[in-house]
């Protein structure tokens, strides 16, 4: 008995350290393979040293338990991989706790600024992850055609009938991400140039006035992000949808911008979790997850829209390769358009109304600032038959670039993670002097990154317009360093947000009119407390979503 006992324990320590070296070498992402290799061993060692089978769940524990262990050991170990990255034990061990941290409380961005101070310019995060704060690492992996695609974490669930989005086409997962991800962002291309912005407008303008008359009507206090948000995406649904989600007149009434801010924190969270996507979808249940109802809701508003047929050329337009007449050339999968949209939506809406609100919110805390900029504006204004929706005039206003900018730079939408992978097979990598091998999920953080005094200096952490102007030495009465290269709000390179041009339109129209039509302040009249309260609900889920902007509007007139 006791030889067996000895026998069983050995076999069952080498079952696990068996079972971990096929996870590590080969990644399994079936469910069922999972299954197979947790309850195989065991119950292979009760078949082959036939024992009762009463002892299989003592041995299915210690199998486990052996992997467990042998997943943290390596982890932490100098033989794996990333072990010359620093970074804390705890994030090391597994992706899961980082994943956790995230999904809790959204303050991911005060835990990697806190880790870069402490351990420097880069950390470990998690088994595979690092957070890579230089410019000078991300303009190298992102910056050109030969750069690393987007981390696996991006590609979690593609098949051939959900092949995913142009966010996914760039990811690790697919043996030539590049070429895939130049083919849809071509489409995407289209949608964005002057010519067809131009004819946004038609849209744009009207959806404008409304959020103004909306935000005027209110009595008393106005949540402003929240009609910031209703208005943009209000406006993502004129861009794919051919007519909005009427959030300003129903405000919300169908519960859209709820599904998105579920959806926000989960999708962030699988991010860093990839093996799990497959098992989360398969559970029972899964259909009424934020995820699934998403997805429904989104295809359903492709349907509509196709079934409407094109009114006008829209982002949707493109996407869905309505522009193209011949015939013989491939039009994009219903698979292909459905994902797509669901990213233009995402990564169109929160992103500009968390920048706007962002930018309101800093002019608050600034009164000088903003009567600066409302001068400006009153100057560029004045005077017959000015149009001040016109787009050029809008982007020669220096200081109001330089109040969204700042804002930019400051609370970047995106706040912690632009991400590239290493791919499998791909070999190890040397960035800015660090070697990073295959499998490894960079994320670089704008928010650490554009707070770096080796960047902008002085005080960057304070929100300071002026250091976008052409005098800003003498403004600031000091030394300044202003490394554009390090402003990455919208990223870089070939998969850069192909959005911007139109982002920028947005914001300048938004800031601008509001800020000339309404005297704005916020109804918490200590500058401390408002700042506490705004910051304290601000959460990082990989977009940055916000809580309340409680403001009261008064219509005011141009002071020349
Ligand atoms: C202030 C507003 C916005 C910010 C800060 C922002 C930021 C970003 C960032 C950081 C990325 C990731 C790029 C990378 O991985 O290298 C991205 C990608 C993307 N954004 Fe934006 N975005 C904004 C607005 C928009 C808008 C209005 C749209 C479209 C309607 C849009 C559509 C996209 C798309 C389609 C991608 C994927 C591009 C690709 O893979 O080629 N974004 N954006």
């Amino acid at each position: 008995m006791e030889r067996y006992l000895s026998q069983e324990s050995t076999l069952v320590v080498l079952g696990g350290l068996l079972t971990h070296f096929i996870f590590n070498a080969f990644e399994p992402h079936r469910p069922l393979v999972w299954v197979f290799l947790f309850l195989a061993p065991p119950l292979a060692l009760v078949w082959n040293l036939h024992l009762p089978y009463s002892s299989a769940p003592l041995l299915l524990l210690k199998h486990l338990a052996t992997l467990v262990l042998s997943v943290v050991v390596y982890r932490l170990s100098p033989l794996h991989p990333l072990a010359h990255v620093p970074g804390p034990l705890h994030l090391k061990v597994s992706n899961l706790v980082i994943a956790f941290i995230s999904i809790r409380g959204g303050k991911r961005y005060e835990l990697i600024a806190k880790l870069h101070k402490r351990y420097g310019k880069i950390v470990r995060i998690g088994s595979d992850q690092v957070s890579f704060a230089d410019a000078q690492a991300a303009k190298a992996c992102m910056s050109t055609k030969d750069g690393l695609p987007r981390a696996i974490g991006y590609a979690t669930a593609e098949t051939a009938e959900t092949p995913g989005s142009i966010m996914t086409s760039y990811a690790a997962f697919y043996p030539n991400p590049a070429k895939v991800h130049a083919e849809r962002r071509a489409r995407w291309a289209l949608g964005f140039t002057s010519k067809a912005m131009r004819e946004y407008d038609t849209f744009l303008l009207p959806r404008l006035e409304r959020l103004l008359r909306k935000v005027g009507e209110q009595q008393g206090a106005v949540d402003l992000g929240k009609w910031l948000s209703y208005f943009t995406f209000d406006f993502m649904g004129d861009l794919f949808f051919d007519g909005g989600f009427n959030m300003l007149n129903d405000q919300d009434a169908d519960g859209f911008w709820k599904i998105i801010e579920e959806f926000a924190p989960v999708i962030d969270f699988l991010y860093y979790l990839p093996w799990l996507t497959p098992i989360m979808m398969a559970l029972p249940g899964g259909d009424d997850a934020p995820i699934n109802k998403f997805v429904r809701f989104a295809v359903k508003c492709v349907n509509d829209r196709l079934a409407k047929g094109n009114t006008v050329k829209d982002v949707f337009h493109y996407v869905a390769g309505e522009h193209i007449e011949d015939e013989n050339k491939v039009k994009p999968s219903r698979a292909v358009i459905e994902s797509d949209v669901q990213t233009g939506i995402v990564g169109g809406a929160d992103t500009a109304a968390s920048a706007m609100a962002n930018t309101v919110f800093s002019l608050l805390m600034n009164p000088d600032k903003l009567k600066r900029l409302q001068h400006e504006l009153d100057t560029a204004f004045a005077g017959e038959g000015v149009d001040p929706n016109d787009s050029a005039r809008l982007a020669q206003l220096p200081y109001l670039d330089a109040c969204i900018n700042e804002t930019l730079r400051v609370f970047p939408p995106v706040q912690t993670r632009i991400s590239r992978g290493v791919p499998r097979g791909y070999g190890g990598v040397h960035v800015a002097g660090v070697y990073l091998p295959e499998r490894t999920s960079m994320d670089f953080p704008p928010c650490v990154i554009h707070r770096d005094p080796h960047y902008f200096s002085p005080n960057p952490d304070s929100w300071l317009p002026e250091r976008w102007l052409a005098d800003a030495e003498r403004t600031m009465g000091q030394p300044f360093i202003m490394n554009l290269d390090a402003f990455m709000p919208f990223s870089i390179g070939p998969a850069n947000c192909v959005g911007r041009n139109l982002a920028m339109r947005e914001m300048r129209l938004v800031i601008a009119q509001l800020i000339y039509r309404y005297n704005v302040q916020p109804v918490e009249k200590d500058p401390e407390e408002f700042q506490r309260k705004w910051l304290a609900e601000l959460r990082d889920h990989h977009v940055l979503l916000k809580g309340p902007l409680n403001v009261v509007l008064t219509p005011r007139s141009p002071a020349l």
